[in-house]
């Protein structure tokens, strides 16, 4: 049994039972990290948010999600809180909305250790400052005391993640963790990640396949609400079966574009009549 089992799960929204995401199917393993690579609009972000239990009323969830066997569609949302305290945690895209902006960052990281080791815990503030030093910010001390409008950006995802870590959940989902952030920012970020994650599950959502290659072994690549194809990242990087993966590679290596030719795009290499 793999630490997360999704089970031909179906996504719909609205009266007119739009359908996001058709009949997908994957796993994660204890200490595995998982890409979900796809276009905008693809059905990632509702994927992700259907494990955490956090998709809007309107949304008419079919399939299985299993957490160690645990079925999670359905379960009420009293447990779903714990589970949310306790196993699963998520990094946003953008830590501004994340984050509350009335509470000092210190605080914010407080409550969730709190939430974990109790309301009495000795050292709460000790465990939030060492948490933000792990995660790389200098001067932890000073920017626990800090509102999140007085940090960088990248200081700004970095606190998310020790929020996120700070409940020592079993999986981590990471949507877009570092599209807001300026590309060293990002490379830094990526590495942390790598580090952090690397003894518990996570998936790493993302439109970039370089991205998840910094981070992830493994990778799904969804379109239109399906799982395409699935695998070892270098492998398919090398190998790519399904034409649409074909055209992410293509337009993900402009560094072999030769001056003047025209940028490849994913249309040159898929078109949605070719699906069969
Ligand atoms: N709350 C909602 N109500 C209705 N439709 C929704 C809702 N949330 C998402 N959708 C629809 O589900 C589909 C998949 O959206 P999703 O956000 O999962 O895509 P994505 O691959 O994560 O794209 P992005 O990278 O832009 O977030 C889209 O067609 C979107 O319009």
């Amino acid at each position: 049994m793999s630490y997360l089992e999704v089970d031909d799960l179906t996504i719909s929204f609205g009266r007119r039972n739009i359908v996001a995401v058709d009949g997908v199917s994957f796993s994660v393993e204890r200490t595995e990290r998982l890409g979900i690579i796809g276009q905008s609009g693809s059905g990632k972000s509702v994927t992700a948010l259907a494990i955490m239990g956090l998709l809007p009323e309107h949304a008419h969830v079919t399939g299985s999600i299993r957490l160690e066997g645990t079925e999670l569609i359905g379960m009420p949302e009293r447990e779903l809180r714990h589970l949310r305290g306790n196993e699963l945690s998520m990094v946003f895209q953008e830590p501004m909305t994340a984050l509350d902006p009335t509470m000092r960052v210190g605080r914010q990281i407080g409550e969730v250790v709190a939430l974990h080791h109790g309301e009495h815990h000795g050292s709460i503030r000790g465990e939030v400052i060492e948490w933000l030093g792990r995660v790389g910010i200098r001067q932890p001390e000073r920017i626990a005391d800090s509102y999140p409008h007085e940090l960088s950006g990248g200081q700004r995802q970095r606190a998310l993640i020790a929020m996120a870590l700070a409940n020592r959940p079993g999986l981590v989902i990471c949507d877009e963790p570092t599209t807001a952030l300026d590309v060293l920012v990002q490379r830094q970020i990526l590495a942390l990640l790598r580090d952090e994650l690397a003894d518990r599950a996570s998936i790493f959502v993302s439109h970039d396949l370089a991205v998840v290659r910094e981070v992830c072994p493994r990778v799904a690549v969804m379109l239109d609400g399906r799982i395409v194809e699935t695998g070892d990242i270098e492998a398919l990087i090398e190998d790519p079966q399904h034409p649409y993966t074909r055209g992410l590679i293509a337009s993900a290596r402009i560094d072999r574009v030769a001056p003047g030719d025209r940028l490849p795009s994913v249309a040159d290499y898929y078109r949605p009549e070719e699906q069969a």
